[in-house]
Parts: C-alpha cells; sequence; structure tokens
C-alpha cells in the first residue's frame, strides 16, 4: 500500500486549514479588487520589535485571521531624518518583489500621522539575534551552507529583476517559524537601470573594496557581502573587523583576511570565490548555490 496515499490526521487538519484560510481570503472584498486598508481592518497585538523609525507589531487581518507584522512610523520622524524618498523606493521596490526568501509587503496604507506597513511575519525576528544566541557564537556549516543558499536565491532573483541590495548582513534576514530565511529591508536596495552606480551606503565591515574607494559598482556588491555573511556566519564576526574605521578600509582593498583552523576547505573555497577583487571574477549565485560544499551540506 502507498503510505503517500493516506494522510495523517495532522495533515488532513493542516491541509483544511490552508484551504479554509484560502477562501477566507478569496471572499475578502480586497480580492482581486482595488481596497482602501485602513487600522481598522487589523487587530494590532504584541510588539515584535522596534526599529529607528518606529515599531512593529505582531497584527490580524479582521475578516480573515491572516497575521502579519504591522510595521508603524511617524511621517514626523520620517520627515526629521529626510527619509521619506528612500522609504517610498523602499515600498515600491519591496511590493513587487516576489520570492519564498524575500520578506512580502502586502499593502500599505497611511493616517494623519503614520505610515503603516503590512508585512509578511517572520515569527523568529532577527537572524543577527539566533548568530549571537547559537554556541560559541557560530553556525554550524549545515545551517549556514542552507542560509547561504537561501539568500543566494534570493539575491539571484532581485539580480534578475534589476534590483541590488547593497545592505546584506544578518541584522538585514529574518528568521520564520519553519527557519527559512527571509531578506527584509530595501531601504538601501537600487534599481540597476543600465547605469553603473556610485552612491556609498552599507554598513563598514560589508563593504565591498569599490565602495570603499567610491568606483563605480554594479550588481557584484551582492555576492561580496555573501561571502562576508558566509564567514561570519561560521566565525562569529565578520572577517575585516578592526578597531577603526582605516584598518578595515586597509585590510578590505588588501583582501587581508584570516581563516580560523576550525574552517573546512570548502567553506573556505566558496568564500574566496566570493570575496574577489576585481569584482567581474566573484563567483556568480548560480554557482554559490550549486557549489560543491553548498550541496554537499545541504544533504
Ligand atoms: N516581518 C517581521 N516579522 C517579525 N518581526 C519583525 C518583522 N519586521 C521587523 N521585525 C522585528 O522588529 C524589529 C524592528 O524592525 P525594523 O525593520 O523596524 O527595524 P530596523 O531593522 O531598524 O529597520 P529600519 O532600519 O528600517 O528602521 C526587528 O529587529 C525585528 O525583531
Amino acid at each position: 500500500m502507498d503510505d503517500d496515499v493516506f494522510a495523517t490526521d495532522g495533515d488532513v487538519n493542516a491541509h483544511s486549514e490552508v484551504v479554509l484560510q484560502t477562501i477566507k481570503m478569496m471572499q475578502h472584498p480586497a480580492y482581486e479588487n482595488p481596497y482602501e486598508w485602513s487600522t481598522d481592518d487589523f487587530e494590532v497585538g504584541r510588539a515584535l520589535g522596534r526599529g529607528k523609525f518606529g515599531r512593529v507589531y505582531l497584527a490580524r487581518e479582521r475578516e480573515t485571521g491572516f497575521m502579519v507584522a504591522m510595521k508603524v512610523m511617524f511621517k514626523s520622524q520620517l520627515t526629521k531624518w529626510h527619509v521619506e524618498k528612500q522609504l517610498l523606493r523602499e515600498i515600491e521596490i519591496q511590493s513587487r518583489l516576489k520570492h519564498p526568501h524575500i520578506l512580502r509587503l502586502y499593502t500599505w496604507f497611511h493616517d494623519d500621522r503614520r505610515i503603516y506597513l503590512a508585512l509578511e511575519l517572520a515569527a523568529q525576528g532577527e537572524l543577527y539575534k539566533h548568530l549571537k544566541a547559537a554556541p560559541k557564537g557560530r553556525f554550524d556549516e549545515r545551517r549556514s551552507a542552507r542560509y547561504i543558499s537561501q539568500v543566494a536565491d534570493a539575491l539571484n532573483y532581485c539580480h534578475a529583476n534589476n534590483v541590488i541590495h547593497r545592505d546584506l548582513k544578518p541584522e538585514n534576514i529574518l528568521l520564520t517559524d519553519e527557519d527559512n530565511i527571509k531578506l527584509a529591508d530595501f531601504g538601501w536596495s537600487a534599481h540597476t537601470n543600465s547605469n553603473k552606480r556610485k552612491t556609498m551606503c552599507g554598513t563598514l565591515d560589508y563593504l565591498p573594496p569599490e565602495m570603499v574607494d567610491g568606483k563605480m559598482y554594479d550588481d557584484s556588491v551582492d555576492q561580496w557581502c555573501l561571502g562576508i555573511l558566509c564567514y561570519e556566519f561560521l566565525v562569529g564576526n565578520p572577517p575585516f573587523e578592526s578597531q577603526t574605521t582605516q584598518t578595515t578600509y586597509d585590510k578590505i582593498r588588501r583582501l587581508d583576511i584570516v581563516y580560523p583552523r576550525h574552517m573546512t576547505a570548502g567553506a573556505i573555497n566558496l568564500i574566496s570565490k566570493l570575496l574577489r577583487i576585481p569584482s567581474s571574477s566573484r563567483i556568480t549565485l548560480r554557482d554559490v548555490m550549486n557549489h560543491p560544499w553548498v550541496v554537499q551540506m545541504k544533504k
């Protein structure tokens, strides 16, 4: 007898819940129709966290019971810090990116004083917190490779849609209850268009050499950051971290990197193929997903 034909009770329950949820969602007036969302549509619960410009709350859509993370920002704060345009760009970019490893922005609305973003829920929060809490402050190879593969997949999708993330780091990655990655924070991301860009942004430890030197750069900056991320997962801190900005910059330019003894040849091989100068010699995101170390670790 084929076991797969007979689902367990748990499977049946889970399946009927999904069906019910889908029916509820299809019956919602917003389904495939223009709809003016407002705070009245949501029941707001506990705070999930606090950002630079506001707070994030657990929220439940009243009609369907669908859970979201509601990010609430004060317009006065956004104006004070001159980030209105940056936020609008973030909204525009994040609402059109639809990928299993990119945090969805379902909808947004505003009232006199606030802007509300209804975001996909990633209940385990920032990956950074999990990295710090892991034994020795680092992830094992299996976990690292799985996350790196998911981030590479998300970035590959971004690049195919002419978006560079530019600010990859464990603080900008969220985790779901199923232990899956959701790439978030598109505040610094940019449309690639045809021109290479020259804006300096991102976190110091993750800055690619071409950005340190204020040179033109392209979407391969994200591959560099993926290399730094992989190192940080496996070691617990980024490779060029130093006491002063100048020392960090010098180390980045010289590719002055130390691989601790516990690292395996496969991991070092992948990282060294991502942390390359010139940027055109960096391994592609597809090749990251197919890299022997990643494939072997995911088995
Ligand atoms: N979609 C989400 N699901 C679950 N928790 C979230 C979600 N988004 C944010 N959080 C939690 O709320 C905290 C604040 O998020 P927020 O994006 O506002 O902060 P931030 O990283 O400082 O971003 P920004 O730089 O845009 O202010 C996060 O650290 C995280 O713990």
